[in-house]
């Protein structure tokens, strides 16, 4: 990676109507990154992803992608963009090759039939090029939906939420072509809701009513946050999960499995409780733990539903 960002955005605005859905966001993203946007439904994550890339003009704000301009020079911006749609985004009614030349097309390549050839090939689907792309598995359509929009050879590429519905070996498998084309140099911006996605991200930027929240590498979000997180585990956990909630001190109380995570920013307050609670009740076993970046998520959620998702909010 070099140090000149693929995209550098600055006071990214949007309103639609009377609603600011983009609120003066700033972001950096580094060549060949994955970079994770995550929020609630209708945070602005799209909006904003799509305004960074060219594809939809700013009502405030300014910024360079791929060296690009955002305002003047989209164009040339969306001639180097692959875009994967989070709904399957080729034509079920029509074969595999039909779907790959198409896309071809759209991106008015030179040597269509040698690329498309190149793509079955890679794909390993050469004997396959008359099949519907309709009758192909949830997986398989999905690599085939890749493929499509990497044949122009786009330096960036933006994936919506782009393994939902998939199963895990499929999603797997996904993930490890999605790292080759990072390190290949091609940056990725994911616009997702789902942990496992989130967690294959190096850089996080979390998006909250048009707001960015937090960002940067995701293995440093959980301490940005400032969480501290005690696990139990043992008898009666939804009484134990009743009884922690209200106390001063605990923050979060939220069930993984048998186990209960247990977190709080003041790290005394919090282990104040615990010990209180180890001495009334034996029966319990707590260990501190690291906190990751699924605890990290559910609190930022919650504060921001707390402190933006009032009436009058920017979300509003
Ligand atoms: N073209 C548009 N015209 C009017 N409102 C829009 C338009 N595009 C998006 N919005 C609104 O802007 C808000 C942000 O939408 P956006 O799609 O960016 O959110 P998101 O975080 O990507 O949501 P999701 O996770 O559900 O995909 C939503 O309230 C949406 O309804």
């Amino acid at each position: 990676m070099t140090d000149t960002p693929a995209i550098s955005v600055r006071g990214l605005t949007k309103v639609f109507g009377d609603k600011t859905v983009v609120d003066a966001v700033d972001m950096d993203v580094p060549p060949g990154a994955i970079y994770g946007f995550l929020g609630p439904n209708g945070s602005g994550k799209t909006t904003t992803i799509r305004m960074m890339c060219g594809l939809l003009t700013p009502d405030g704000g300014a910024g360079e992608c791929l060296g690009y301009d955002i305002l003047t020079e989209a164009p040339k911006i969306k001639e180097n963009v692959g875009y994967m749609t989070q709904k399957f985004s080729l034509y079920g009614d029509l074969t595999i090759r039909e779907n790959l030349d198409f896309m071809a097309r759209m991106y008015r390549l030179k040597n269509r039939r040698k690329v498309v050839d190149k793509t079955l090939t890679d794909l390993g689907l050469e004997g396959r090029g008359d099949q519907l792309a309709g009758t192909l598995s949830g997986g398989w359509k999905q690599r085939l939906a890749l493929a499509a929009c990497m044949q122009h050879q786009p330096r960036l590429l933006l994936l919506d939420e782009p393994t939902a519905g998939v199963d895990p070996k499929a999603r797997r498998d996904f993930w490890d072509e999605i790292r080759r084309l990072s390190k290949r140099g091609v940056t990725v911006l994911v616009s997702t809701h789902y942990m496992d996605e989130a967690i294959q991200c190096d850089f996080i930027a979390y998006i909250a009513y048009g707001r960015k929240l937090i960002d940067g590498p995701a293995a440093e979000i959980p301490a940005k946050v400032g969480l501290h997180t005690w696990r139990v585990d043992g008898p009666d956990l939804t009484e134990l999960e009743d009884a922690l909630a209200s106390r001063p001190g605990v923050e979060q109380v939220a069930r993984f499995g048998a186990q209960l995570h247990v977190s709080g920013t003041d790290e005394a307050a919090l282990a104040a409780v615990i010990a209180e609670e180890k001495k009334k009740n034996g029966t319990h076993r707590w260990q501190k733990k690291d906190t990751e970046l699924e605890e990290a998520f559910i609190y930022l959620m919650a504060t921001a539903a707390d402190n933006f998702g009032a009436p009058g909010g920017p979300g509003e």
